[in-house]
């Protein structure tokens, strides 16, 4: 009898960091932290540390429908997600694939700008993402700024996020959490939660007074996803995202000299001292 262990698969569609703090880097870390097997799509490439973004290389649709081809065609992957998407023609490549294979559920990270300010997604995606993305979405988990850019909304408390989480709802998207990392003058980095059954509730967390947010945003969804691919619900597995980049957050580690990456082994040496 073989003693090989099977761990369950997770897909991130997202673009490289080739500082490792966000992107795909992130989201594979992540994916790993959760002994979960990580697999990718990739859909651009980054030239990037934690001070900015100084080049980006959408790659061409033919490489990205080949990925999503080779997958399919082998790995059995029970939960996905998508990161950066760069513009139109990588919005509806990713978008057309996803329609073609089941990778389990999916969660959209609508990643439009890096935390230094460089855009990440066209300004003219940012429509293809709202009408055909999103509605293949089990999750959609836009911070504010994007859930504003998604909605015509102007965000700037918490009843505006609430009523943000019912627009993106009226989108097409099943459950959704409105991130409250840029709720700045807050004490607290609050998110809120909007599921499909109608159920709503806070995510609640001290705010940490620190500039090493890199990857925030990455990292609680690829948590989010790793927790799918596991079977959880989808009330666990967002908790467990939320647990898991608080104490990347708050346990912080020195790479750079800019916007730091998040420390993607503290929930783990938390529980065992390392
Ligand atoms: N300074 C902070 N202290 C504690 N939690 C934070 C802080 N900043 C962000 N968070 C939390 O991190 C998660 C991601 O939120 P955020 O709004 O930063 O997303 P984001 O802007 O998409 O991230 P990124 O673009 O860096 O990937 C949320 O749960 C949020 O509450
Ligand atoms: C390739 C890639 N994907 C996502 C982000 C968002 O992360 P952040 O907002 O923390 O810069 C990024 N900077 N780079």
């Amino acid at each position: 009898m073989s003693d090989l262990k099977q761990y369950p698969q997770a897909l991130s569609i997202a673009g490289s960091d080739s500082g490792g703090g966000a992107g795909m880097q992130a989201d594979l870390k992540t994916i790993q932290e959760r002994h979960v097997f990580g697999a990718t799509v990739l859909v651009a490439i980054t030239a990037q540390n934690t001070i900015g973004v100084q080049d980006a290389l959408p790659l061409p649709e033919t490489i990205i429908d080949a990925q999503f081809k080779s997958l399919a065609a082998d790995l059995a992957i029970k939960a996905c997600k998508t990161g950066m998407l760069a513009d139109v023609t990588r919005v509806r490549a990713v978008v057309r694939n996803l329609k073609k294979y089941d990778f389990g559920p999916l969660t959209v990270d609508p990643v439009m700008v890096a935390k230094g300010g460089a855009p990440l997604l066209s300004e003219d995606a940012v429509a293809v993402v709202r009408d055909e993305l999103l509605p293949l979405a089990t999750l959609a988990t836009p911070n504010l700024p994007e859930a504003e850019k998604l909605t015509g909304l102007t965000i700037d408390d918490e009843a505006a996020m609430k009523q943000a989480g019912i627009a993106l709802q009226g989108l097409g998207v099943k459950n959704v959490i409105i991130k409250g990392g840029h709720l700045s003058a807050d004490q607290e980095s609050n998110d809120f939660v909007l599921l499909e059954n109608g159920e709503s509730f806070w995510l609640t967390s001290k705010r940490v007074d620190t500039i090493r947010t890199h990857g925030t945003g990455d990292t609680l969804s690829a948590c989010i996803t790793a927790e799918l691919a596991k079977g959880a619900n989808i009330a666990d597995a967002i908790r467990t995202g939320k647990d898991f980049v608080e104490a990347a957050i708050a346990d912080g580690i020195i790479v750079g000299h800019g916007h730091g990456p998040l420390n993607h082994w503290a929930l783990e040496a938390r529980r065992h001292e390392f």
